[in-house]
């Protein structure tokens, strides 16, 4: 892997042509009848260790768009983890169908059979639709697994490591802009208050930031509203806000044609994967319009974090969150990277986390 490939976004997709493009080594169909169990299971890059990442349950449109998923982010972990100092290479699976007619024990602890059959090259945790319990189950299967519960030996949830990075990144981003990492009276617009969102809201309200949230959920509004004083704006409105800060923790391309030239904040740092719906286009768009943005893969590697702890063992939580705080100083290096070679954020993210991948390769590594 010598150079970083941009993911297109064409309707069709040929397998051979589309992982040699993005240069993934492997990637495995998983077929089980009598489960109904349909997984893909992609491994981009193994230079710096086992691939990790997780498995995301999903009712997709059609196989290609499960297919697209996957490699897409399979790739971003590899990136993640590279940058993130980590031993571990990018995968990523997804099961295809509606998580609340699919999910078994059955189909899971097969899923978790195919896990095996790599022998370690994928370690799996969780991801959307994918919980706690339900990686119990591919455990069973399977020691090529993270996120299990702390009573097992496990790490537990990494929201809220997730959101402690994210937090780490945002503040970082904070003093390259404003000249002081200091949250406090800023506004900011946070995207979706699922589990790394509230996790996110709560440490900004207690810094005393005017936090307003979105979510198509009104019951988690109102909830989070509720417990940490944020402000409810519409699903629409989040865009237009005259805020200082936009926090997407919902959904990958929020950052596109039509958004862009509607934010009036100063920068954008948030946990959901993929914010930018291209690469190049918007990454430059955002310096056009001043907006400073803290690569998504950068600063929600948090869970990553907390994933690997618990595959090397003797978890402790303390030295997770201090790993998820170096997440400040590594952002600090990139915005100035970036504005020193005049490229963008992500670029100058990726590059970092090639150069990694490059100098580790040129090394005998044993795992
Ligand atoms: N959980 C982690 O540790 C972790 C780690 C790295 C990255 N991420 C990324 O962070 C993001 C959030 O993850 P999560 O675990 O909190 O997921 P989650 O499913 O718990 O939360 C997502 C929230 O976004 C809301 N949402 C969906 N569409 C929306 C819309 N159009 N507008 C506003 N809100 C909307 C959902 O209702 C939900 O409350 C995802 O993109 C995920 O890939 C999560």
């Amino acid at each position: 892997m010598s150079e970083v490939k941009e993911i297109e976004s064409a309707e069709e997709i040929s397998v051979f042509e589309e992982i040699s493009r993005l240069g993934h080594e492997q990637v495995m169909f998983c077929h089980d009848e009598p489960t109904g169990l349909k997984a893909i299971i992609g491994i981009h890059n193994t230079v710096l260790g086992p691939s990790l990442g997780g498995t995301r349950i999903w009712n997709y449109a059609s196989e290609e768009e499960a297919l697209r998923d996957v490699l897409r982010l399979s790739r971003g972990m590899t990136f993640k983890n590279a940058i993130s100092g980590l031993n571990l290479g990018g995968g990523k699976a997804v099961i295809i169908g509606d998580a609340a007619k699919i999910k078994s024990e059955a189909l899971l602890r097969r899923f978790g059979r195919f896990v095996d059959d790599l022998g370690g090259k994928y370690i799996t945790a969780e991801d959307v639709n994918m919980k706690t319990s339900d990686i119990e189950y591919v455990a069973m299967s399977t020691e090529h697994v993270t996120g299990l519960p702390e009573v097992m030996g496990g790490g537990g949830d990494p929201s809220p490591v997730t959101a402690y990075g994210t937090y780490m990144g945002m503040k970082a981003a904070a003093k390259k802009v404003y000249g002081s990492d200091n949250l406090e009276n800023k506004k900011i617009t946070v995207q979706g208050v699922g589990q790394v969102g509230t996790y996110l809201v709560e440490r900004l309200r207690k810094e005393g930031a005017e936090v307003f949230i979105s979510d198509i959920s009104d019951s988690k509004l109102q909830k989070v509203a509720e417990e940490f004083g944020a402000k409810v704006v519409s699903q629409e409105d989040i865009y237009d806000m005259d805020v200082d800060i936009y926090a997407p923790c919902a959904l990958g391309a929020t950052l596109n044609d039509d958004t862009i030239s509607r934010l009036k904040c100063k920068v954008v740092a948030g946990a959901a994967n993929n914010q930018l719906a291209d690469e190049q286009i918007h990454g430059r768009m955002l310096i056009e319009r001043g907006i400073t943005y803290a690569p998504d893969f950068l600063i929600n590697a948090g869970g990553v974090m907390n994933c690997y702890a618990e595959y090397q063992g003797g978890y402790k939580r303390e030295k997770v969150y201090q790993k998820a705080e170096t997440i400040y100083n590594i952002t600090l290096d990139i915005l100035n990277k970036a504005e020193k070679e005049d490229i963008t954020t992500q670029e100058a993210a990726l590059k970092l986390a090639l150069k990694r991948i490059t100098d580790m390769g040129n090394v005998k590594l044993a795992y």
